[in-house]
């Protein structure tokens, strides 16, 4: 059976902070459907990786290909367009909104036709339902009126996660999504992410080793910016180098 193509793609991608390598000559892919998971200890780059891929951070080499094109030289806001989706950790959420029309101002950024202006944005049906089809899928719908200031810390990634996808991205570039998420936060985020893969593929940064373990489809470790190890939970899991490097387990 021929391999499915990868939706995101980086080839030899180079950074460095003065002497610093930061990503030294990284290359991995994301394929539809899957999960592919970035660990390692703090400092290893994977922020750093990320934000190139996101379009705020520039390479110094090496290559960026989404859905088969080079995007290595496009803005962030170019990207979006394409497809390529994220939740920031500075948020982009208006605290002064409630959460429905958070995810309205994001679904109707995706259609771009200046004569919307003309219509009160909470009378328009179509985008109410967009929206609330998005909160909904990220278990927020019964909070919709709730203004974001109000929401808690672990509603408001959620609120995140539904303003992202209200972009209809073809890939989720996503950066600790747990972090600050309580136990329970971050079972139902694990738990959503697993049926989310099916229609958006994901690129995860994450601390928690037991989303990690859990979710991820494949796995690469970096350390000192490079890749030192990739592949299945399991190949991970017992491989020498990454726990030595890493996992820091027994044995
Ligand atoms: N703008 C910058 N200027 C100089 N050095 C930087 C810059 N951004 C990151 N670094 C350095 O690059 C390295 C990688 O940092 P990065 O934040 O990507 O790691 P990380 O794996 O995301 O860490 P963490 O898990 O703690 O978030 C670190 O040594 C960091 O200090």
């Amino acid at each position: 059976m021929a391999e499915t193509a990868p939706i995101l793609e980086l080839r030899e991608l180079r950074k460095s902070f003065g002497a610093l390598k930061a990503t030294d000559d990284v290359s991995l892919d994301v394929r539809p459907g899957e999960i592919h998971a970035l660990i390692g200890p703090n400092g290893a780059g994977k922020s750093t990786l990320i934000h190139q891929v996101a379009g705020s951070l520039t390479p110094d080499g090496g290559e960026i290909r989404f859905n088969g094109e080079d995007i290595s030289g496009l803005t962030v806001a170019q990207r979006v367009r394409l497809g390529l989706g994220r939740t920031f950790q500075v948020s982009s959420v208006a605290p002064e909104f409630s959460a429905l029309r958070n995810v309205m101002l994001s679904v109707q950024s995706t259609q771009g036709s200046s004569f919307r202006f003309f219509k009160p944005v909470m009378h328009d049906a179509s985008l109410v339902d967009a929206a609330m089809e998005k909160l909904s899928l990220v278990d927020l719908a019964e909070r919709a009126d709730v203004v974001a200031a109000e929401l808690s810390h672990g509603e408001r990634r959620q609120l995140e996660m539904a303003m992202a996808l209200a972009l209809n991205p073809k890939l989720l570039l996503l950066d600790e999504p747990m972090a600050g998420m309580g136990p329970e936060g971050s079972k139902n985020l694990t738990g959503f992410l697993d049926t989310l893969r099916h229609e958006v593929p994901i690129l995860l940064v994450e601390h928690d080793m037991e989303a990690v373990f859990s979710l991820a489809d494949r796995i690469s470790v970096l350390v000192y910016g490079s890749v030192i190890a990739s592949g299945s939970v399991d190949e991970i899991r017992t491989n020498r180098d990454v726990r030595e490097a890493y996992l820091g387990e027994e044995d």
